[in-house]
């Protein structure tokens, strides 16, 4: 009989996990949501909150879908309250080790029908399925940031990943209104493979001075029609992640086109990870961001 999910657990509460939080209360399911730091899940869902304000505002949720959807998330402080879960989905910091760590955790306290899946941007399916009791119940499911906002999920099988949960994988997706684009388990899939060399690159044109942050940004969003800027973009991921998954296509494909450029580490290493820590390619602790370069 195929698995019928109707409470969904979504393990970190940063910018990724509380948009997953939201689009799932909002389909109609029970969530779930957990973070190592249970401030972050109060922050996390008061985002959820403001957030779902502005679609009301808007007009895209009603205020009765609002409040029914918040009442369907609870804060789950502890990994132990997900074991009714009939899906965890996995958000959180894009390290190898942090999600291997989760997932061997997760499994002594979930039942053992429950899918597990990884919001990875870039990191091995396979390899994160083979931290866990179950491989064939094992999946990517990769959001894009904003989660409510935009339409792809890219749905990614690993090795052992079986029929069933690859079809329930794509019955939930359809379900949250998304659409999705089934990817091969290689590094950082189909987006990111594309999209963060890209932005990579936009960082190498601003670290060999051929243009300042406001001109890459002008330049592409002007004369190529992207809809935010590289280097906006790149502060909007986070420049945490991009860096991760500019180490993982380097190390994965193990092609110097795609070393992380030493820019980005700096920003990496001085901590300013772009919005999430108010300073990155722009500073945004004033009233508009403003280029740091
Ligand atoms: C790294 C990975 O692994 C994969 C990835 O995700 S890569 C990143 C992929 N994402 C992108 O490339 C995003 C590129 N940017 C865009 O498409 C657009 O700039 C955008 C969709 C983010 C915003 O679009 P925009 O036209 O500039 O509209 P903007 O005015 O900022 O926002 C639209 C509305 O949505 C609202 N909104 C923004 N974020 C929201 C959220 N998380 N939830 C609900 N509403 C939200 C805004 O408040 C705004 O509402 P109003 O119109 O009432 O002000
Ligand atoms: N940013 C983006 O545009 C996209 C990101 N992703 C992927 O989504 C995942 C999350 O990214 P994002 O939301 O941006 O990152 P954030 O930094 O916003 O959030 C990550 C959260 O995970 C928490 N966390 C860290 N370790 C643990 C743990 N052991 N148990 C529970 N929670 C933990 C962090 O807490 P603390 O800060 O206290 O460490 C933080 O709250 C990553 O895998 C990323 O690659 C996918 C699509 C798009």
């Amino acid at each position: 009989m195929p698995l019928e999910i109707k409470k969904v657990g979504v393990i970190g509460a940063g910018q990724m996990g509380n948009g997953i939080a939201h689009v799932c209360a909002l389909a109609g399911y029970d969530v779930a949501l957990n973070d190592a730091d249970p401030d972050r899940i109060r922050s996390g869902l008061a985002t959820i909150n403001g957030n779902m304000a502005k679609q009301v505002a808007k007009g895209t949720v009603s205020e009765t879908d609002r409040q029914e959807a918040l009442a369907r998330i609870v804060a789950a402080d502890k990994t132990e309250d997900l074991a009714d879960c009939d899906l965890v989905i996995e958000s959180a910091t894009e390290r190898e080790e942090v999600k291997r760590k989760i997932f061997s955790g997760l499994c002594q306290v979930v039942k053992p029908e429950t899918l597990l899946a990884s919001n990875t941007s870039s990191i091995s399916i396979t390899r994160l399925a083979a931290a866990t009791d179950r491989p064939e119940r094992f999946i990517g499911i990769h959001f894009m940031n904003p989660v409510p906002l935009m339409e792809l999920v890219e749905l990614v099988r690993g090795i052992a990943t079986d029929d069933e949960t690859f079809e329930a994988s794509k019955t939930f997706v359809t379900r949250l209104h998304k659409t999705y684009a089934v990817a091969e388990d290689f590094p950082a899939f189909i987006v990111n493979r594309i999209l963060l060399p890209m932005i990579n690159e936009a960082i190498y044109t601003l670290y060999e001075g051929v243009g300042s942050v406001d001109s890459i940004d002008r330049a592409m969003k002007l004369g190529a029609n992207h809809p935010m800027g590289p280097l906006q973009l790149a502060d909007f991921i986070g420049l945490d992640t991009c860096l991760a998954v500019m180490q993982v296509l380097h190390e994965g494909l193990a092609d110097s086109k795609y070393r992380p450029c030493p820019l980005l580490v700096k920003y990496v290493e001085a901590g300013w990870l772009g919005r999430k820590t108010q300073r990155g390619f722009y500073d945004y602790r004033g009233e508009k961001p403003v280029p740091t370069r």
